[in-house]
Parts: C-alpha cells; structure tokens; sequence
C-alpha cells in the first residue's frame, strides 16, 4: 500500500549504563497525502517517531518504508521537512532571507523569489517581508517557520507540536491554517500533538502511542464537522483519551490494532 509505512519498529537509547525502549514493535501505515496527527503522553515516543520518517535517527530493529505502489522509495527520493515547537530562525536576518536560507546555494535568486513570494501570500506575511524575527509575533514567526521548510517543497511535512507556545486564538487560527494548507497542497502530513481537540480537528486519523506502542488508532469521518464541539467527536475523543490513559476498568490496557 502506498505511503510511509513503519514495520516492527523498535528504538532503544543508551542511558546511564542502561537504555529506554522509546519505540516497541511499531507499525503503522501512513498514506501519501494524509494528515495524521500523533498524540501521547509525554516520553511516549512521538518525536522520537518523527525522527525516523526524517531520517535523523535509525530504528534499532524493523524497517521505515516509503512505498509508492509495491516499489520501495529510496530515502533521497523523499523530500521531508520538519518543524518544530519553537521557530529556531535566524535572528540576524528578516522574514523573506530566513524563507529564503535553505535555497540560497542551491538555487538562482529569480528561482528562490519564484519560491519565497507565494509562500509570503500564502502564509500572510508579505507585509512583514523585511521584519526581523524579533519585529514579529510568536504565531508569525511560526509560519516562517513553516513557510521556510514548505520552500524546500517537501512531500512530506512533520509538524512536532508546532503550536505548543502560543496563546489560544493564535492557535487555533494556525490549526485553521495548516488544515487549509494541507488540503490545499495535498502533501503528507504527520503532526504531533498534546492537544486532542488539535488532533480531532485536524488528523484524517489519530493514532495514539503508549509506552512506544501502538495503542490505538481513531479514524475521523470525512467530511468532519467543522467545531470541535460537535457531538460527532464525543465518542472519538472518548477512544483517544482511553487510548493514552488507560480506562478506570482497564488500567495500563494497550490494545492491538491493525497494523495498516
Ligand atoms: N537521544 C536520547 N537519548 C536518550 N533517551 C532518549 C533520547 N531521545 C529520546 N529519549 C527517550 O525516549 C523516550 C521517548 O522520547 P520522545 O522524545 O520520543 O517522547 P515524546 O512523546 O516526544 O515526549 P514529549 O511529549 O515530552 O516531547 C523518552 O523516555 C526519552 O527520555
């Protein structure tokens, strides 16, 4: 099946004359094109899952894939981006060199205006072009950082808890943003989030880790309804939180569930 698949993944860290199992037996399938948000509590091994679809860390045991029909995608092939909680720009420069940093080199500069100018319109930061990333706000300065690894054009997009420091209405105006960007390019997203309601109104699934396992996955009708509050995400957000909790009648349950 097509997408990015884990099999049997398993990541052991060394630590103090020991080692902390962050991912066990992981499979999990995750389709080109979707947004699949990944929830957990803390120490679960949600970044660490993100480090391997990125290549910047190797599983101990099992396989990360990148499958288009039955072919086997060499990792070069697949152009992937993350972004992280904090912006992590370059104060020294301004919104537009900072989208612009990671194709200075690589491309022409008519190229990289070609890049940059879109995505300024696309994430409503052409008025703040010349604005140094101390002039801007927190949920501005997290779109540059979105906008600066969408420049690279990415197939796929891993977001680590990118709305974690910011206030409430920026929030959600993000979640609003990225959802539309996501539909709007049609690339793969793969989101980490503390936050539920994120999840639900963002993820075509949720798959919930536990103690680097999976724990269950939660499918969101399409098309959703569009307030978090609707009833239909009750029995959902239900299952996740059982998922990353245990349940009062089933403590320290982790379910088994499909791998694709
Ligand atoms: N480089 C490392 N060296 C040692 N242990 C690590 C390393 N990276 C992660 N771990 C451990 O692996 C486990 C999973 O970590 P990970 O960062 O993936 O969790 P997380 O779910 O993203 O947590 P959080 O929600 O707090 O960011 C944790 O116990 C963590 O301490």
């Amino acid at each position: 099946m097509d997408g990015i698949r884990l099999e049997g993944v398993r990541r052991v860290f060394p630590l103090e004359g020991g080692e902390v199992r962050a991912l066990e037996d992981l499979s999990l399938r995750v389709p080109w094109g979707s947004l699949t948000a990944v929830v957990g509590r803390s120490g679960c091994g949600k970044t660490t899952l993100l480090r391997l679809v990125a290549g910047l860390n190797e599983p101990t045991a099992g396989r990360v894939r990148f499958l288009q029909g039955s072919e086997d995608l060499p990792r070069e092939a697949v152009r992937v981006g993350l972004v992280f909680q904090e912006p992590r720009l370059m104060p020294w420069l301004s919104v537009e060199e900072n989208l612009a940093f990671p194709l200075v080199g690589r491309l022409g500069r008519e190229e990289i205006r070609r890049r940059v100018d879109p995505l300024l319109e696309l994430l409503g930061l052409e008025g703040f072009r010349r604005a140094l990333p101390g002039q801007i706000s927190g949920g501005m300065a997290q779109r540059v950082a979105l906008g600066r690894t969408l420049a690279h054009d990415p197939d796929v997009v891993l977001l680590d808890e990118p709305f974690g420091s910011l206030d409430y209405f920026t929030r959600r105006a993000l979640q609003g943003e990225i959802g539309e960007l996501h539909r709007r390019t049609g690339k793969t997203f793969l989101l980490v989030t503390h936050d539920v309601d994120e999840a639900l109104a963002l993820g075509d699934s949720v798959v919930v880790l536990r103690q680097g396992r999976l724990a269950d996955r939660v499918e969101v009708p399409f098309p959703r309804p569009r307030d978090v509050d609707d009833p239909v995400f009750a029995p959902l957000k239900r299952s996740v939180l059982g998922a990353i909790g245990g349940t009062a009648e089933d403590p320290g349950r982790t379910k088994e569930v499909e791998a694709s």
